[in-house]
């Protein structure tokens, strides 16, 4: 079967946009490299496997492959004219791109390694990305300038090291995939038009977390669990990766639900993931594909960031699951507090 490329899928967007996807694109190649090499990976007896010995801005610790991942993503960043700086899980701070004053239009987001903890055990791992307007061109890019909510993402993406490596890329008309070559390290187009089956029996979440759940989450997951015996009345089957990325494509492929809501684990965090770097970009890709993406209260894509670093409950997948959810969190018996966030709530305003 003869596949066309990514550059030929670029030459049909938005020029700028197309030149910060072709230099993320790039970045992902290099890492899927390394990822693929796993233990023999690295230049010079310098393994990029292994732990740093270090933890990180989000108090985690640092894998090697964490740090030269978002090496690659800085690396081609900073060739890339139409991006005026970027974030990245890694780093507290936004960098500001030597392009800034002059072509910078765009700002990218980023989680160079999703699923680090997984990497020794060569499970699959990935990268998300976001690109957002830059406000104020011309200007250097503060971390305010970055305070923008999913809804405003003009390309978002991933790319899955799985046993093939896939990019997942929109520009806000639908899903693409394209599947990596690893001779020619060409990215094909293998899907167009991607779109999420509505209905699903199979689940994700972190069940050890379950005592630290919110009403709703409890319900929810108990009725899945109590299958053909439940309210439900149908089986259930439950997949956890530990990886977003993976848990996101089989999503795409397949249909599902992935959960990580608000608990009581760590009171201080109002959930594990990152808005900006993980929640955001997947919740976009996901009502790119006719899915749906919600805290619990309220759609991801509104919620309005504070700080770069932000986490926030991620409810997404398949529509039919993902309503019966918010159900749960409107239902008055369920007593959940409404007023998590900022801006629209799911309770005041119906959506499509
Ligand atoms: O299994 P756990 O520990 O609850 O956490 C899994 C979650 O943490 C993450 O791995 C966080 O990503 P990082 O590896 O980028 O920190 C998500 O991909 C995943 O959904
Ligand atoms: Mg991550
Ligand atoms: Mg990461």
């Amino acid at each position: 079967m003869n596949h066309t490329d990514l550059e030929a899928w670029l030459a049909a967007q938005q020029p700028a946009v197309a030149d910060a996807l072709r230099h993320l694109a790039q970045a992902c190649v290099k890492i899927s490299r390394a990822c693929s090499r796993g233990a023999i990976a690295g230049e010079g007896g310098q393994s990029t496997h292994g732990a740093v010995g270090e933890v990180n801005v989000q108090g985690e610790n640092q894998q090697k492959l964490d740090v030269y991942s978002d090496e690659c993503m800085a690396e081609a960043l900073a060739q890339c004219s139409s991006v005026a700086g970027w974030a990245s899980e890694e780093l507290e701070h936004p960098t500001v791109s030597p392009n800034h004053a002059t072509t910078g239009r765009y700002l990218a987001v980023f989680d160079p390694l999703d699923g680090s903890s997984n990497i020794d055990a060569n499970i699959s791992v990935g990268t998300i990305f976001s690109v957002l307007p830059h406000l104020f061109p011309g200007a250097e890019p503060t971390e305010a300038a970055f305070m923008q909510p999913g809804r405003r993402q003009v390309a978002a993406g991933y790319a899955l090291y799985g046993p093939a490596t896939v990019l997942v890329l929109s520009t806000g008309n639908g899903i693409e995939f394209f599947t990596l070559d690893p001779v020619s390290s060409n990215w094909l187009h293998t899907r167009s038009g991607v779109q999420i089956r509505t209905t699903t029996s199979e689940f994700a979440i972190n069940a050890s977390n379950q005592r630290f759940w919110e009403k709703p989450i409890q319900r929810y997951v108990s009725e899945c669990v109590a299958g053909d015996t439940g309210p439900r009345a149908r089986n259930f089957n439950m997949r956890w990766v530990a990886s977003m990325v993976a848990e996101v494509h089989r999503i795409m492929t397949r249909g599902g639900v992935f959960l990580y809501p608000r608990d009581t684990k760590e009171p201080r965090k109002p959930g594990r993931l990152r808005l900006m770097y993980e929640a955001s970009p997947m919740a976009y890709l996901m009502e790119q594909a006719g899915a749906k993406a919600v805290t619990g209260t309220m759609d991801l894509l509104d919620v309005v960031p504070d700080t770069l670093h932000q986490r926030v409950p991620v409810i997404i997948g398949s529509s039919d699951e993902v309503e019966r959810i918010i159900g749960y969190y409107v239902d008055p018996n369920e007593n959940v507090s409404h007023q998590l966030f900022r801006h629209r709530s799911l309770f005041v305003q119906s959506h499509p």
